[in-house]
């Protein structure tokens, strides 16, 4: 299969390795203005975005444009995810976004779910999200942790949104730490004056993110429409 990489920063590099492992070629490495390549003239299977926040939506749209479809993981550019949906429909393009293409991070989804269930109506219990990522990280909070805090909004009767740091009754909130060199980590607590019941993913190193990724281009190649990663992984998490 014939790559681009939309972003060649450390997430698309570490997609290239394990892109050139599984056997397929990366035809265009991005780190600029879109708009210099004539993507017309190219040939591309799949465009694969881990760019900027700032980037993200001319990246995306202009591939649905190319007829390119796009498996997208960069994130702190969502207020503009419908609008990216509407062009791709309108386009008959295909779309994967992610806030994380770990299988990991996606089992910690379900059981984050599964969880907030579990714990809704529980009011000696406050919940509250943490994340840990490296000082270069350009967005906070993390988009796995909005998922997490989505996820727990869904399931949860008292709260209605989330809140970095300061939270009111009704919001969850989310503190977002920034360290050295970490690669991802997340914990949701539910704390009672008695305990704490903590769930935690920990990324090891961006493997499993870039993974997830390429997995997904290989997956969407053939195929027209909006999708998730819980439809790549329909397979594997029931
Ligand atoms: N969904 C997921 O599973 C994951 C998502 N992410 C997200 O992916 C994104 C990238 O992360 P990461 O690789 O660590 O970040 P980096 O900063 O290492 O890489 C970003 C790259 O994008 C380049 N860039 C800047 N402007 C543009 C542009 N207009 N078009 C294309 N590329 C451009 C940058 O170039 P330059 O340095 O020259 O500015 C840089 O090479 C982030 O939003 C992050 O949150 C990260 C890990 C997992
Ligand atoms: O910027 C990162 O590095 C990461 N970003 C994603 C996010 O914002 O959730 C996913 C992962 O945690 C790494």
């Amino acid at each position: 299969m014939k790559l681009a990489l939309l972003g060649y920063g450390k997430m698309g590099k570490t997609i290239e390795e394990i892109a050139v492992n599984r056997g397929h070629e990366i035809v265009l490495k991005l780190e600029e203005d879109i708009d210099t390549f004539e993507l017309d003239k190219m040939e591309i299977d799949v465009a694969i975005d881990f760019s900027v926040p700032k980037a993200a939506f001319k990246n995306i749209t202009t591939c649905f444009k190319n007829n390119i479809p796009v498996v997208c993981g960069t994130t702190g550019w969502l207020d503009d995810y419908e609008k990216a949906v509407d062009i791709c429909k309108k386009e008959d393009s295909a779309f994967i976004y992610a806030s994380n293409f770990s299988v990991g991070v996606n089992l910690f989804f379900e059981l984050n779910r599964k969880l907030a269930k579990m714990m809704n109506g529980m009011s000696d219990y406050e919940v509250e999200i943490e994340e840990i990522h490296h000082t270069q990280k350009q967005d906070a909070p993390s988009g796995t942790a909005i998922s997490l805090a989505q996820q727990i909004i869904t399931e949860n009767d008292k709260k209605n949104n989330w809140q970095l740091d300061h939270a009111e009754e009704d919001e969850i909130p989310v503190k977002a730490k920034r360290i050295e060199n970490v690669p991802g980590t997340h914990t949701v607590s539910y704390i009672s004056k008695i305990d704490t019941i903590e769930i935690m993913h920990t990324a090891k190193s961006r493997e499993g993110f870039a993974l997830g990724a390429v997995i997904s281009a290989e997956w969407i190649k053939d195929k027209k429409g909006v999708f998730t990663m819980k439809d790549v992984l329909s397979d594997q998490i029931k």
